[in-house]
């Protein structure tokens, strides 16, 4: 009898290890909620504080809190650790709030971070700085880049619109007031598209006007026809629709100056035109020219999209451009539309000049982790802007059936905008009247 239940407990036990087992490769969120997370929880709560000490990250205590110590609480004088404000346990890890004492920045805790990592065995860990004095270490317990999820409470705010997953598991957000314009960079089959369409899916749910310019003769954009305002898909007909969003620009700029602001989210909300995002797929379709009678148009395109770049972030209209390349092999005016475009997104990519060229000017630590993208990552990439900080993403897969359904679930949203009529692609009839010109207003958050 008792061996038959010692072979039972030894079978239960052997199928629940290789349960867990199976869980951690095949279902790691499921893991980490059951095991990862109660262990880490305990293994941080045990030894956080020597962790600080052997990680470098504690001070010595003030005088007078030395002296206090020594002889009115009677204890050993300890160095002091950053206070732990607060504990969270997530499906993908463990966020800690911390508070910094006198003597130690977050630069500090930063280059700590490899150390904490497996200090506490988790995946990764990240820091960043929540207000001044506090900083989150963000701990993810498995890669959460490899199966990508988006986090559940992921919303769509103003213009601010979720496009992929940071490495540290929460949401990648696209802001078009804090960084208007961007450009996404990546080798042949590198998952741009996926992450134009992600973008798409987004923006396309936002009180916006998109227009396309897609000069592989449309075939990526005209899935997402129902919800453009206007769609160029030869260089001529972009060259064109570039021109009357300049015209559009300076009309803006026209109303700014009536009303005495100097941006568009300062006008009254009846008065606000709708923001504009123009998705350029393919960038170097619109430099390169195959003969001389080409120059003129190329020279139109590039001076409308420097002018747009330089310019049209005041009054709402933003520049989202893609490209395998984009330096000064694309000729006169690349490197130069190209310091307009700050927000940077770069795949993997085939020589590291093309992720210099997207990366070195704006966050040149980001170039090395960029070049180091593995190819059957598709979807991976570096974020960064112009803060000097960057981030490793992985946008959910995304079919272009996926993103052209919310197109036309959203169609109803295609603001009206008479100058863009004449580029409005066919969308069939049956579709639901358009929405508003103008938008309600977001307060500016900094
Ligand atoms: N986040 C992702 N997760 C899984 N697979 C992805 C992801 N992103 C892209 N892929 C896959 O990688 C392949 C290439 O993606 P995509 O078409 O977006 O690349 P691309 O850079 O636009 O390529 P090209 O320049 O050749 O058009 C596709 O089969 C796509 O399904």
């Amino acid at each position: 009898m008792t061996d038959l239940s010692a072979v039972l407990e030894a079978t239960g036990l052997l199928a629940g290890a290789g349960g867990l087992g199976y869980a951690k490769v095949r279902a790691p969120r499921v893991y980490w909620s059951l095991v990862g997370l109660p262990v880490t929880w305990g293994r941080f709560t045990l030894t956080y504080r020597s962790t600080m000490d052997v990680c470098g990250l504690t001070v010595q205590p003030s005088r007078l809190r030395a002296f206090l110590t020594r002889n009115v609480a009677r204890r050993e004088v300890l160095p002091v650790a950053p206070k732990v404000r607060r504990v969270r346990g997530t499906s993908t890890g463990l966020r800690v709030t911390l508070r910094l004492p006198a003597g130690l920045e977050p630069a500090d805790v930063i280059a700590a971070s490899e150390r904490l990592r497996h200090a506490w065995g988790v995946h990764s860990v990240t820091v960043a700085e929540t207000k001044p004095g506090f900083v989150e270490l963000r701990m993810t317990g498995y890669d959460v880049l490899r199966r990508v999820r988006m986090p559940r409470a992921t919303r769509i705010d103003g213009l601010a619109v979720p496009v992929a997953l940071r490495e540290d598991g929460t949401a990648y957000v696209r802001d078009y007031q804090k960084v208007p314009h961007a450009l996404t960079l990546g080798a042949n089959q590198s998952g741009k598209s996926v992450y134009q369409r992600s973008l798409i899916k987004s923006l396309a749910q936002v009180p916006v006007a998109l227009v396309g310019i897609d000069c592989k003769r449309g075939v990526e954009q005209s899935a997402y026809a129902p919800r453009l305002s206007a769609l160029a898909i030869t260089p001529d007909a972009s060259a064109s629709l570039l021109d009357v969003l300049v015209e559009q620009m300076e009309s803006r700029f026209d109303l700014l100056s009536l009303h005495g602001v100097s941006d568009v989210w300062e006008l009254p909300e009846g008065l606000r035109p709708v923001p504009i995002v123009v998705l350029v797929d393919e960038v170097a379709e619109l430099f390169l020219i195959s003969s001389k009678k080409d120059e003129e148009r190329r020279e139109r395109i590039v001076t409308a999209l420097i002018r747009l770049g330089q310019m049209a972030r005041a009054v709402g209209i933003y520049l989202e451009v893609c490209g395998q390349r984009f330096g000064s092999e694309l000729g006169r005016g690349a490197t130069m539309l190209r310091a307009q475009l700050t927000g940077r997104v770069v795949h993997r990519v085939n020589d590291k000049q093309t992720a210099e060229m997207g990366l070195a000017d704006v966050a040149p630590d980001a170039v090395m982790p960029a070049g180091l993208i593995p190819a059957e990552r598709p979807g991976t990439a570096v974020a960064a802007d112009s803060s000097g900080g960057w981030v490793k993403i992985r946008t959910p897969r995304t079919s272009r059936d996926e993103a052209a359904a919310v197109c036309r679930e959203y169609a109803h949203l295609v603001p009206e905008l008479p100058a863009l009529d004449p580029y409005r692609p066919h969308v069939p009839a049956d579709l639901p009247a358009r929405g508003p010109s103008l938008v309600k207003p977001r307060p500016v958050t900094e």
